[in-house]
């Protein structure tokens, strides 16, 4: 299922005009604060109305203005879940969930309440109220509650910013199997890197009302990265081949090369996504000889964007995936560093996605 939005908003100064097309898997929604996602979101949701402009979720048009289609929010087939669970306090958790079924007629229903338990591991909050669950157990039962009304797209709109770090790193789990099991179009929005880095298929950059850029996330994160005002890095995902629990280190395999990082959960073979800021990386002409830096990476120069005072972004293939070193003008120019040159990326810090 594809969500395609075409609209156009005008709030007082403000003006939102987007284009863009959501697939399966996770797209967020990313940007500085006012620039427009929530506006966006309640345009999805049918919350507000565009001045002009069209959505839809496959052939099911949800809004279109040229031929005054509006559809109301429960004829929209869309699944929310927002910063704070909006459980309903007087109902079980097991009612909670079913609350969203009972409101989709049967012959689009799709979701079963034991797989959508299971996937959530819910099984043993059934019976208890909302007030009894921490938040992380009722962002998991939101979650499973907008499953269970059959959605054809899921609005995610922050909803792990009200959790502190453990709850969030109990629930991300749940999110990356939403994305890799289920076939549907998740609208995500999201302000926090780590979270972005680790969850996002793609990501459209809003900014000032306007997508920036749009793009699977490492290339848009290196795109930022290198436009500086972001500290944001590469995204490159990798596998665990090797977990070395006496030097407590876990050793990952990318195309471009080996690293290691401070240990991980995971089992052999799993994917996990690193995040590498321009400011660690140093590049070396060839093999660097003894050094102390462990992570290594072979690319190659894809260009070298000038950037106001001395600096120097250098952006750089590495098998495929894009990443930028941040050099100073002096060395550029003493390395002689020019597009098409084969270099090693030394990596003095990774970022993980946070097991
Ligand atoms: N009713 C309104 N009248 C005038 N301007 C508005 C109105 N509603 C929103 N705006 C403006 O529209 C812009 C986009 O707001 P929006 O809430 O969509 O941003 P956002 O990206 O969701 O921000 P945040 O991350 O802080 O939630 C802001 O500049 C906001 O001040």
């Amino acid at each position: 299922m594809t969500l395609s939005i075409a609209v156009r908003r005008r709030l007082g100064n403000f003006a939102l005009d987007v284009s863009f097309e959501a697939g399966d898997g996770i797209t967020v929604l990313f940007g500085r604060s006012g620039s427009g996602k929530t506006t966006l979101v309640n345009l999805i949701a049918g919350l507000a109305r565009p001045d002009h402009g069209r959505i839809a979720i496959g052939d099911h048009v949800l809004v279109d203005t040229e031929r005054g289609i509006f559809l109301p929010p429960p004829a929209r087939r869309i699944g929310y879940v927002f910063q704070e669970g909006r459980l309903f306090p007087h109902l079980s958790v097991r009612s909670n969930l079913l609350y969203g079924r009972w409101l989709t007629p049967r012959a689009a229903r799709w979701g079963r309440l034991e797989d959508v338990v299971e996937l959530l591991a819910i099984g043993s909050l059934l019976g208890r109220r909302p007030r009894d669950l921490s938040g992380g157990e009722k962002q998991r039962v939101a979650i499973g509650r907008a499953l269970l009304a059959s959605p054809q797209c899921l609005l995610m709109d922050e909803p792990l910013a009200a959790l502190d770090r453990e709850r969030k790193a109990e629930i991300l789990p749940f999110i990356e199997r939403l994305r890799d099991e289920m076939k549907l179009p998740i609208v995500y929005v999201s302000h926090a890197v780590e979270e972005v880095a680790r969850l996002a298929d793609t990501v459209v950059l809003i900014d000032g009302g306007r997508v920036a850029a749009i793009g699977p996330v490492g290339q848009v994160f290196a795109h930022l990265d290198g436009a500086g005002d972001w500290d944001v890095g590469a995204v490159l995902t990798a596998r665990i081949v090797e977990q070395d629990e006496a030097g407590g280190v876990t050793r990952l395999d990318h195309p471009a090369g080996r690293l290691t990082v401070q240990k991980i959960t995971g089992q052999i073979g799993d994917a996990v996504r690193v995040r590498i800021r321009d400011r660690d990386v140093t590049l070396a002409i060839g093999e660097p000889g003894r050094l102390s830096v462990r992570n290594r990476l072979a690319g190659t120069i894809v260009a070298l964007d000038e950037k106001p005072g001395h600096d120097v972004a250098v952006r750089l293939d590495l098998a495929g995936a894009p990443m930028i070193a941040r050099v100073t003008r002096e060395a550029a120019d003493e390395l002689g560093l020019r597009s098409g040159l084969p270099v090693t990326a030394l990596i003095k810090a990774v970022a993980l996605d946070g097991r």
